[in-house]
């Protein structure tokens, strides 16, 4: 945690700003004062305005890069291998302060999915944006029902069925899984979920990777559907916190792999204000360890699949769990969802051993032609009643 700067210095201003670049002005200290490069232009001569335009965007297109640079350090220096955005050349050939970086970030193409999602990510959330400005969700936000309470639906499933709390998922398609239903109807799966004793459910919007949609999200939450609702989405910008809020999500997704450490910090921070559950997801023992140091967090999710390689492996939940790590978790009283790959009641009592709350269950139920049967298969039982 060290190196960061205090919450209420953080900029809570996030209006027409993106997260990275409103973070990494506060992180790195260094003065980026844009709207003083603007304001200055009106109050010079007309002659001068024109090269002094040129200057200043010479001068912002600099400092813009440095700012992605810096960015990029951070990242790096938090063990994230996940760069934000495709690296772009120095402009105007100047290296400033990265000269001797500048060979790592030759390759323009993304090196792995979640990589090339994140990219595809940040250019979705900017045309989005132009759609409905922030101003405007928050005035929906602020005409929004009440959200669900979560992690409090997860602990009293357990509480009831003695199993792990149950996160039944939407999902119609994955990179991974190509197609994994065809007649996909996310209402109708949704209600099975419920009937079959879901405690929350989670919804892909991602439309491009995962065939999902803010649409579905929408529907289930207003076919009367009662479990909490995950947006299980992409989170790179803070924009995206208020657009699912406004959608009807009760909780949302940040990815560790591909956030640094005051990111994290600053979007659950939004989370807070807006009422919104986090599941902050990790893939190894270095995330663990960046997410154990953040204030704050209570549901942390342990994702057997790696997103970079796609490879799933539910020792990974074990792994985690053990250990420094594991003891920290129960001292702090957190709830561990174990996510992919589960397929049986054996992975089921696996990852319950290893100490989860909670488990994440997308393909093994959703391919079931009744999910609510899926959902019996799964635990080995039925656990809609007690
Ligand atoms: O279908 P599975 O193997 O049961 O996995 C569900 C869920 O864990 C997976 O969809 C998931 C976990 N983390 C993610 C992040 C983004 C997209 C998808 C995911």
């Amino acid at each position: 945690m060290e190196g960061l700067v205090p919450l209420q210095t953080a900029p809570v201003r996030v209006v027409s700003s993106s997260l990275y670049l409103s973070i990494k002005r506060s992180v790195s200290g260094f003065a980026m004062d844009t709207t003083r490069i603007k304001f200055r232009a009106p109050s010079i001569r007309a002659q001068q305005t024109e090269s002094l335009a040129v200057a200043s965007s010479s001068a912002l297109t600099i400092k813009e890069w440095e700012v992605d640079m810096y960015q990029n350090e951070i990242a790096i220096s938090q063990g994230i291998r996940i760069r934000r955005k495709p690296p772009t050349k120095a402009p105007f050939g100047y290296s400033g302060p990265f000269e001797l970086r500048l060979h790592h970030h030759h390759a323009h193409s993304p090196r792995n999915i979640l990589e090339e999602i994140t990219w595809y990510k940040d250019h979705e959330v900017s045309r989005m944006k132009e759609l409905t400005p922030l101003d405007e969700l928050k005035k929906a936000v602020e005409d929004a029902p009440p959200t669900r309470d979560f992690v409090g639906a997860l602990r009293m499933a357990h509480q009831r069925t003695g199993f792990p709390g149950l996160i039944a998922e939407v999902k119609k398609a994955s990179p991974s899984r190509g197609i994994l239903k065809e007649d996909f109807d996310p209402v109708e799966i949704a209600q099975a979920y419920e009937r079959g004793g879901a405690a929350c459910l989670s919804v892909l919007t991602d439309q491009k990777y995962f065939k999902g949609g803010f649409e579905n999200l929408e529907a289930i939450r207003s076919a009367g559907v009662k479990c909490p609702l995950l947006c299980k989405e992409f989170v790179v910008d803070p924009w995206q916190i208020y657009y699912a809020r406004a959608k009807g999500a009760d909780a949302v997704l940040l990815i560790a792999a591909v956030l640094t450490d005051l990111e994290i910090t600053y979007l659950l921070e939004i989370c807070k204000k807006l009422d919104l559950a986090a599941l902050v997801e990790v893939h190894d023992e270095r995330e663990m360890g960046r997410v154990l140091g953040i204030e704050g967090i209570e549901l942390v999710g342990i994702n057997n699949r790696s997103l970079e390689t796609f490879k799933v492996d539910i020792s990974n939940t074990k792994r985690l769990l053990e250990g420094e790590h594991g003891r920290q978790i129960r001292e702090k009283d957190m709830i561990v969802v174990g996510e992919s790959g589960l397929f049986t009641p054996d992975d089921i009592a696996y990852v319950q051993s290893a100490g989860v709350g909670a488990v994440l269950v997308g393909e093994s139920i959703v391919k079931q032609s009744d999910p609510e049967k899926g959902i019996a298969g799964l635990f080995g039982r039925n656990i809609s009643q007690a």
